[in-house]
């Protein structure tokens, strides 16, 4: 019988498992729905845009929105060893300390400060470019600076003609500004935490990775997890774990399990005829995600990468990767970005912008009329609007309903429009003056406030950040509580983006390497290292130059 069993090996499964295994008295079994990363283009960075459909995903839609015009929206989440971390774009960024400091002060989860859980982000990370106080260089996780598109640097000269100022590191306690991205890659290749974490420890006798098993429930006796059951090969199998069980199914998977194992709203579960085990009114609720709109531009010729949709130009990329390991296929696309302001209130920034060289790379987005274009998204990185993961059936094989309800909270729409009017003003600066012919999308005629809330209601779609559904706090009516132990259960938690009391000011892959890395560390009662205070809350005031900004 294993000591632990960590189901889901996704962001967070795979390295609870490298780091529970380190012990070699102890046990561990790690449990994954989907087969095993062998498909080639996880590891190409650019293969990131063939990641948003097809067998690597569950073929999840959201229950249709109201504020979105009664709309479904395509919710591609991992289902593949490591998860999320092996479909993703690779855009390396931790939110900003406020979002941690909100978490510890303001959600009670004692030990979250940001200057207490700086120390895992520094455990997790090899960068391959920045150290000091605020960056790792010698984890097992790759993180680089990559090479960027031409187009990419024209979108960061634009940008601070529009007056954002250049930031070289988003990472470094300040977000504001525009600037390269750094990825999750390690010379040219996905640095997943399956191949980061996992794969070097795959040799362990004390360590078990099961593919293609997926687990329908968690079995609890006397208030306490004692084990799984697992369907594998069609069949069902019964797993007893020797201390607890760690549920890392992710934002949507890990609320299911609690549920179709009776733990969750008992008037929920008593509707699908589930036997309540634990009635725990929270599981499934405070669900969001961040909201992404698209500004797309047509280009007055190939200066993008759409030109490598054109077979001849894909021999060419395939060449110089192969024979240097650079170029457009070493590209996770998204190379660049930045932090602005919508509401000038807020202390930090609270707009997130991705530019991409190109048009149409992900899944729901069509490309331009002539061919070439570019893509400048952004969204609002607090949204306030709160929905839910319920479940469908008691049959396992369902999928959950998923209701991010984005944009039910008006606040959240007037962010987006203010995101489209800040793109469009980066994307009509003299940088971009010879390269865009046309704005494609909204379209030049759609002007005003009142027509671009339409267009963000109709064109608004998941930026692929499920988080909340297992919510962490030091309130009672909290799922988990800031040791991530499931509230009123013994041997079972919950470990992964599922327990953000909030979501954080930026893409969350990360955050969530933190909460398993801490996670590890409160598993096995090994102290927490010393807290790092070692960051400036300085924020900067404004500085635009233009009218918007
Ligand atoms: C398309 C896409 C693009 C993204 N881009 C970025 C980005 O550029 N930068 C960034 O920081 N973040 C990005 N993210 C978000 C980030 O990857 C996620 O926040 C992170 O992977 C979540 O980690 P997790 O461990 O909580 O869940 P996941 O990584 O989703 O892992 C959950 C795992 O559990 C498995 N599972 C679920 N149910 C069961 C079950 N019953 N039995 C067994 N296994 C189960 C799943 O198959 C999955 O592998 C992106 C996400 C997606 C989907």
């Amino acid at each position: 019988m294993p000591d632990y069993i960590i189901v889901g090996g996704g962001t967070a499964g795979c390295i609870l498992a490298a780091r529970l295994s380190e012990d070699p008295d102890v046990s561990v079994v790690l449990l994954e729905a989907g087969p095993p990363d062998t498909d080639r283009y996880i590891h190409l960075p650019v293969g990131f845009f063939k990641m948003t459909s097809g067998p690597l995903i569950w073929g999840y839609d959201t229950a249709p929105g109201k504020a979105i015009d009664g709309r479904t929206m395509v919710y591609p989440q991992a289902r593949v060893l490591g998860g999320g971390s092996s479909i993703n774009a690779q855009v390396f960024t931790r939110g900003c300390p406020q979002d941690y400091d909100g978490w510890s002060t303001e959600e009670g989860c004692a030990g979250w400060s940001y200057a207490e859980v700086l120390p895992y982000f520094i455990r997790s990370e090899g960068n391959d470019t920045f150290a000091g106080p605020q960056h790792g260089i010698d984890g097992p996780l790759g993180v680089s600076s990559g090479a960027p598109h031409p187009l990419t640097r024209v979108f960061v000269k634009a940008a601070q003609q529009a007056g954002l100022p250049f930031r070289a590191d988003f990472n470094d306690g300040q977000q504001e500004g525009a600037g390269f991205y750094q990825t999750t890659t390690r010379q040219g290749k996905r640095s997943s935490t399956a191949v980061a974490y996992l794969k070097p420890t795959l040799g362990r006798r004390n360590l078990t990775l099961r593919t293609d098993a997926t687990v329908s429930r968690i079995i609890v006796e006397n208030g306490r997890a004692i084990g799984v059951e697992i369907i594998a090969n069609g069949r069902a199998e019964l797993l007893r774990a020797g201390r607890e069980v760690i549920v890392t199914a992710g934002a949507i998977g890990s609320p299911k399990l609690l549920m179709l194992s009776g733990i969750g709203p008992a008037a929920h579960l008593g509707a699908h005829g589930i036997k309540v085990i634990h009635d725990l009114k929270n599981v499934g609720q405070n669900l969001h995600d961040h909201m992404d709109v698209d500004v797309v531009a047509e280009l007055n010729g190939p200066h993008g990468i759409d030109r490598y949709k054109k077979k001849r130009w894909q021999a060419v990329a395939g060449l110089e990767y192969a024979l240097f390991g650079k170029g457009p296929v070493a590209s996770n696309i998204v190379e660049a970005g930045g932090f602005w302001w919508g509401d000038r209130a807020e202390k930090t920034p609270d707009i997130q912008f991705h530019f991409l060289p190109g048009a149409g790379v992900e899944e729901g987005i069509g490309s331009v009329p002539g061919g070439n274009g570019c893509t400048l998204n952004s969204y609002h990185v607090r949204p306030r609007s709160r929905g839910s993961v319920t479940l469908r059936s008691a049959d396992p094989r369902d999928p959950p309903v998923i209701d991010p309800n984005p944009f039910a909270e008006r606040y959240d729409l007037e962010r987006a429009i203010d995101g489209i009017e800040i793109s469009r003003e980066i994307l009509s600066q003299p940088a971009f003056a010879k390269y865009i012919s046309r704005e494609h999308l909204p379209g030049a005629a759609t002007k005003g406030r009142a027509a671009l809330e339409a267009f963000a209601r109709q064109h608004g779609r998941s930026a692929y950040h499920p988080v909340g559904s297992c919510r962490m706090g030091g309130d009672a009516d909290s799922v988990v509580d800031p040791e991530l132990r499931v509230r009123g259960l013994g041997g079972l938690r919950v470990c992964d983006s599922s327990v953000m009391p909030g979501i954080v000011s930026s893409n969350t892959n990360a955050a969530v390497i933190m909460i398993a890395e801490k996670a590890a560390d409160m598993i096995v009662g090994r102290s927490q290292p010393p807290a790092q205070q070692s960051y400036s809350s300085r924020n900067i005031e404004g500085g635009g130059k233009s009218a918007r900004l």
